[in-house]
């Protein structure tokens, strides 16, 4: 207690708190709200702002992984997430980034040819990768060769080999540890290609598995697992559409619904980021107004 009989630990909280607020303010995030340990919710007026912070955030952690470990290994997803990565692949990040350290994977593929519309390496390549050096040694995508049994085996055969070589880490739970997963939201709650209410939402042991009904099309895919996907240090959910705003408030709220909805199951390591537009964050509990334009850099 102080003199006014406020508890010190509150007042310091408060004290550390504040001081987080105006730091975040200051790198230009619009808002910072604890909603547990690791997490943060970064809300934006407009899925131009999520791409300018999301660009941002995404070049500052390549930075201090490069500087700690050499290296910085990034997990990629299909649907809007390629789009929404677009500044950073513009001035300054495309000149500032050493994408000669970065490492590429995919959290999840369509058991498609690696050309076709439907592949999230396609979209990845056409939208990200063409655009960047990265050393075509450093991408890893998941190759289609038969069935999705075999090419979930195959991926997860490959990434053990990283781990041997030492290119990957291996975190304490025994998974593979990558630096920073980007992750999508669906609709219907699913994150990589785990969606609620299927088996492989529960797998424990497997780094990668297949899913041969997926609700959305393609129906054949392959995904990386919970234990593996909550391994990583950094993971960002990132969300901006309407669509996903029911998710987005059920995880964020720890509201439970029956299925478990797979976006609600993400943890990080280190740190759980949720990059939300206004209408990716319209069903969650009013914050504070939010600015327009993009962040001040
Ligand atoms: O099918 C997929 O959907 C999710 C979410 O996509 P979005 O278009 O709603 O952003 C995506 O993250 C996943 O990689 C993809 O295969």
């Amino acid at each position: 207690m102080d003199r006014l009989g406020v508890p010190c630990i509150s007042l310091r909280t408060c004290y550390k708190n504040s001081l987080i607020h105006k730091s975040l303010a200051s790198m230009g995030f619009t808002e910072e709200n604890e909603v547990k340990p690791k997490t943060r919710v970064l809300r934006y007026d407009t899925e131009e702002d999520v791409a300018v912070a999301l660009a941002k955030y995404t070049a500052e952690l390549s930075a201090k992984y490069i500087k700690e470990k050499g290296s910085f290994s990034v997990v990629l997803s299909g649907g809007t997430l390629i789009e929404t990565m677009r500044k950073l692949v513009e001035c300054p990040y495309k000149e500032s980034v050493d994408w000669s350290k970065w490492l590429i994977f995919w959290v999840d593929e369509r058991v498609v040819p690696l050309d076709d519309p439907r592949s999230n390496y396609k979209l990845a390549l056409d939208g990200f990768l063409s655009k960047v050096p990265i050393p075509a040694k450093n991408i890893y995508p998941i190759h289609y060769n038969s069935s999705p049994d075999h090419v979930a085996k195959d991926y997860e055969a490959r990434l053990k080999i990283l781990v041997e070589k030492k290119i990957l880490p291996l975190s304490p739970t025994g998974f593979p540890k990558f630096d920073l997963m980007l992750l999508g939201v669906g609709q219907n709650g699913h994150v990589a290609s785990l969606f609620p209410n299927h088996p492989q939402c529960h797998e424990k042991k497997r780094w990668v598995t297949f899913i041969t009904d997926s609700p959305k099309p393609p129906p054949h895919r392959i995904t990386l697992t919970f234990p593996v996907i909550n391994s990583a240090s950094d993971i960002a959910m990132v969300v901006t559409d309407k669509k996903e705003a029911y998710p987005v408030y059920v995880a964020i709220e720890h509201i439970h619904v029956k299925p478990k909805l797979p976006c609600a199951e993400v943890k990080a390591a280190e740190e759980l980021t949720w990059f939300l537009d206004k209408a990716a964050a319209s069903d969650l509990p009013p914050g504070p107004p939010l600015p327009h334009g993009p962040p001040v850099m």
